[in-house]
């Protein structure tokens, strides 16, 4: 994969939505390695479907939306080493472990210390003394840093995540913000939708803000004072 490409993603024109209809668009937009932008917007203002468009899971009711250079494809081998992405969704192998779902990450994107890898996120998301858990035998918080634990093992040109720091508690929250900005620094690009407005201002350097079908730019003061007045 070329990871020089300045570009990871581009929106031109994106119109987000089903059936058709629009939820909210247009959209135009240049994501470039580093840059870490948070959406911000009220329950139903449409984050959720914005972020799943600009990914490729559903199609844009105008305009596009476009990975690397090519048209989005999610099952593409470059789509999958460059992109890595955490919806609202807890997805398990019911029979495996906390530790053996994160060395299953480690394997399948060819880490060259897996064992490494996966004990420095069991450290992180303080998932050590649960590792020989199956999914059924956490808490909900537990299992949301399992999902971000195999989300930020494995190496990534632009993270995405829906919402991260539901179920965390703040001593959490705080950790992974400042993760976040860490792994920005590193030169991964963040789209991160989120409702807390301490934590969008500890990572982000540029905001969404979806409101009434529009979707603007603004600044992060700006975007956490819309979180706030929510
Ligand atoms: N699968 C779907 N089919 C049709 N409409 C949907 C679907 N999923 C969501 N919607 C609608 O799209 C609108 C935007 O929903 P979305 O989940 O994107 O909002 P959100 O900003 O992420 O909300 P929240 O903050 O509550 O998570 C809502 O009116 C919702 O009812």
């Amino acid at each position: 994969m070329d990871t020089t490409h300045r570009e990871l993603l581009r929106a031109n024109g994106l119109v987000a939505g089903y059936g058709g209809q629009d939820v909210c668009g247009p959209l135009d937009l240049v994501v470039e390695p580093g840059q870490s932008l948070g959406i911000v917007g009220f329950n139903a203002a449409g984050k959720s479907t914005l972020l799943r468009t600009l990914v490729g899971y559903q199609e844009p009711v105008a305009g596009e939306s476009v990975i690397l250079g090519s048209f989005t494809d999610d099952s593409s081998f470059i789509y999958r080493k460059a992109v890595s992405v955490v919806f609202d969704e807890d997805a398990f192998f019911p029979s495996l472990s906390v530790e053996e779902h994160l060395q299953l990450i480690a394997g399948g994107h060819g880490m060259s210390q897996p064992q490494a890898a996966v004990e420095k996120e069991l450290v992180f998301f303080d998932l050590e003394a649960a590792r020989t858990a199956y999914p059924r035998r956490l808490s909900s918080g537990q299992r949301r840093r399992l999902l971000l634990a195999a989300a930020l093992l494995r190496p990534s040109n632009l993270l995405v995540l829906d919402e991260p720091e539901q179920r965390l508690d703040p001593v959490m929250r705080a950790a992974l913000a400042a993760r976040l900005r860490e792994v920005a620094n590193t030169g991964t690009a963040l789209l991160v939708v989120t409702h807390d407005p301490d934590f969008l201002a500890s990572f982000a350097d540029s905001v969404l803000l979806v409101s009434d079908g529009q979707i603007s730019h603004v600044g992060v003061g700006e975007g956490a004072a819309a979180i706030a007045r929510g």
